[in-house]
């Protein structure tokens, strides 16, 4: 099989923002903005968007686009005395043309390579060198993968530690119908009751209110089975232990700027994560962080296993 790469294309954006798009022969493609390194498309082969994008979000910075993929670095939330989530989701991206190779079991042609490197300034709020190598593939049946290679570049000696997360804003028919797998009966850490640890009790995620958990050493593939739009996402994630999971509700979507009031309806934040236990680097360790999307029909729909509703539709 050829391994050749299809050409980047790179184009214009909101604001006139650079976006990179990555295209895949059977139809499915991703969009990437520099600004942030941060996916805010992903569409199937059939041109359906799977992620959220607030029809608010403000492309323009330094506020981060809110919505699509925002990457979390060096701090998730206010887990430390940066600026919420850190700094990566609203710093200018570079595409590295011939990054150092790894192993990769992708036969995919579509994808892009990202680095982001600290400025000056921000060796001021955070005082440490590092390179962060962000690869972005468009697999061949659509899936969406995103690889973080983050290394400590120090010549001076000098370990950094830091949290992380991909924070995956996707796009559901209504929350209400949403049920999330994999996180049942977990440890979380609660960040609506001052970060307070809990076990999730019941049988599967559901959501009737707001939420904002950090769900601790979870297993590595999670699904969100949309009932009424017949789709599960499944979130594959590797080098990343926690899952946040985040939905504002309405309360929260009307104090938020760049939300409209209602979107809160239409997305999850599922977050691959590295939150509980900060990661450190000694100089010259590099450290991995892999999520893996894809997007899958669902056979199971709301009201199948109802008998009333079989022998009606029979
Ligand atoms: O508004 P942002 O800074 O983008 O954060 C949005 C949300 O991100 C995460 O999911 C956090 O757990 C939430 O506490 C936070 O509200």
């Amino acid at each position: 099989m050829s391994t050749e790469r299809v050409p980047i294309e790179i184009c214009n954006g909101v604001n006139g923002l650079e976006k990179v798009v990555l295209r895949e022969v059977r139809g499915s493609s991703a969009e990437v903005y520099l600004y942030g390194g941060q996916v805010t498309s992903w569409k199937n082969e059939h041109g359906e968007e799977l992620l959220f994008i607030s029809s608010k979000a403000i492309c323009k910075p330094p506020k981060a686009i809110r919505g699509g993929i925002p990457i979390c670095f060096p701090q998730f939330g206010s887990h430390g005395s940066l600026e919420q989530h850190g700094f990566a989701r609203n710093r200018f991206w570079t595409i590295e043309a011939e990054p150092p190779p790894f192993p990769t079991n992708s036969s995919s042609k579509a994808f892009v390579d990202l680095i982001l490197k600290p400025s000056e300034e921000d060796m001021k709020i955070w005082p440490h060198s590092f390179e962060f190598r962000l690869r972005i593939t468009l697999g061949p049946g659509g899936d969406l993968m995103l690889t973080s290679r983050i290394r400590n570049t120090s010549t001076e000696g000098k370990p950094f530690t830091f949290t992380f997360a991909y924070h995956t804003y996707f796009s559901v028919s209504d929350i209400s119908e949403v049920r999330v797998e994999g996180l049942e009966t977990l440890d979380y850490l609660d960040n609506l009751q001052n970060k307070e640890r809990f076990t999730e009790q019941g049988d599967a995620i559901t959501f009737e209110a707001e939420v904002d958990k950090v769900y601790l050493s979870t297993p590595t593939k999670i699904a969100i089975l949309d009932h009424e739009k017949k789709r599960t996402f499944v979130i594959r994630k590797d080098g990343l232990p926690d899952a946040v999971v985040w939905n504002p509700w309405d309360k929260k979507a009307k104090a938020m700027a760049d939300f409209g009031d209602d979107e809160y309806k239409h997305m999850l934040c599922v977050e691959a994560a590295a939150v509980e236990k900060p990661i450190t680097l000694k100089p010259g360790e590099e450290w991995r962080g892999r999520q893996e999307l894809s997007a899958v029909p669902s056979s199971y729909c709301s009201g199948q296993l109802d008998p009333q509703r079989v022998l009606q539709s029979s």
